[in-house]
């Protein structure tokens, strides 16, 4: 970042946090982009060797990610994968294809190097961080009244928030949770309205795609349509909530975040029902293969980097999209210019 044009916000503390009020105060606080910056990033692309737009979307992203780092000519160094594990009273409902004792094994998997999400990690030479939240009490069933107190919510949020890492220069914000996609379908349709959220999730059958579709009905029911973060807590679970505290944090540090799948999507989409541009900073790194991601993603404005059939979570697709992006970053910062290249401009 340089002195000429450091942002002025003020950083909020952890312990600041204290509930649903202060979380706003600090999104209210948190920076925009660098406009100098960014155009000085536009000035440069149309001066580097390849007919102007001919590297399509991924001049835009560079310019954007420019923007956000306060700096025409960035890097992409230090990249930070985050996985947060959470469970979810609802899995005792029959709503996933496995049971809930998965999330933990696969948090230890996480740890021993051997799921997906550690080699995308490391193919991508980014920093995973995993953190396992209170997986011996798992949320409440939200059919039966919300799944969080506003102080577990803002607990689960808080680590979240402290898990990002100031030196960072990229955040994929990744999750793990048996019966997660409940939780993320009915944030969206008290968010977004609709009750066509369910999907495969895992891969549940009919019977179990049924079960979901009455627990998010009787979890509507019994939470009624409040703010983002009333929503949050209410339908949400602790990775969730940790999810929206690091992509929020992550933009008070100045660091952009390629959002996941589904579930990251809908932690995302709780920020956005506070405000709208909550997620300037944010690209959205796939389209998952659970079928509503991409009504979700149209309604946050986000276009998907990729699109693999992905179903994973773990942050794998950001992962992978986080390439894309160090492409454009790259492209942009280490071209020449039609004149120290001595190539005609046309
Ligand atoms: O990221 C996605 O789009 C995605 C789509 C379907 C499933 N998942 C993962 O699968 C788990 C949730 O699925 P389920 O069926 O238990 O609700 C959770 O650990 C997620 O990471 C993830
Ligand atoms: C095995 C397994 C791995 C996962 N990773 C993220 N969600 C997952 C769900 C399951 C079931």
């Amino acid at each position: 970042m340089t002195e000429r044009d450091k942002p002025v916000a003020q950083e909020t503390p952890n312990r600041d946090l204290r509930d649903i009020a202060a979380i706003r105060a600090a999104l209210a606080a948190l920076p925009g982009p660098s406009a100098v910056a960014e155009a000085e990033a536009r000035a440069r692309d149309a001066v580097l060797t390849k007919p102007p737009g001919a590297l399509g979307r991924l001049e835009e992203l560079a310019v954007w990610y420019a923007g956000w780092r306060d700096d025409p000519r960035p890097r992409i160094e230090l990249p930070q994968v985050l996985v947060f594990a959470g469970n979810h009273g609802v899995a005792a409902r029959g709503v996933s294809a496995f049971p809930a004792e998965v999330t933990g094994q696969m948090v230890a998997n996480f740890r021993a190097g051997g799921a997906a999400i550690n080699q995308l990690a490391e193919m991508a030479g980014a920093r995973l961080d995993v953190h396992a939240l209170s997986l011996d009490r798992p949320t409440a069933d939200f059919t039966q009244g919300p799944a969080m107190s506003e102080a577990e919510m803002v607990e689960a949020f808080r680590t979240g928030w402290s898990a990002v890492r100031p030196e960072s220069d990229l955040l994929v914000a990744g999750e793990m949770g048996i019966g997660n996609t409940t939780s993320a379908a009915a944030i969206a349709s008290a968010l977004l309205g609709g009750d066509d959220w369910a999907g495969a999730g895992t891969g549940v059958d009919a019977a179990g795609l049924a079960r979901k579709r009455e627990t998010i009905a009787a979890g509507l029911a019994a939470n009624p349509a409040r703010s983002g973060l009333e929503v949050l807590a209410a339908l949400g679970g602790r990775e969730l909530a940790a999810m929206a505290g690091a992509i929020a944090a992550a933009r008070m540090h100045r660091i952009p975040v390629v959002l996941d799948g589904f579930i990251c999507s809908a932690a995302a989409l709780t920020l956005w029902a506070e405000r709208r541009d909550a997620l300037d900073h944010a690209v959205a790194g796939h389209l998952s293969a659970e079928g509503a991601h991409g009504r979700m993603l149209e309604a946050m404005g986000k276009r998907p980097l990729l699109d693999l059939g992905l179903r994973l979570g773990e942050g794998s697709g950001a992962a992978l999209a986080l390439q894309i992006l160090r492409g454009a970053v790259e492209c942009h910062s280490g071209m020449a210019t039609f004149a120290e290249a001595g190539v005609s401009d046309g």
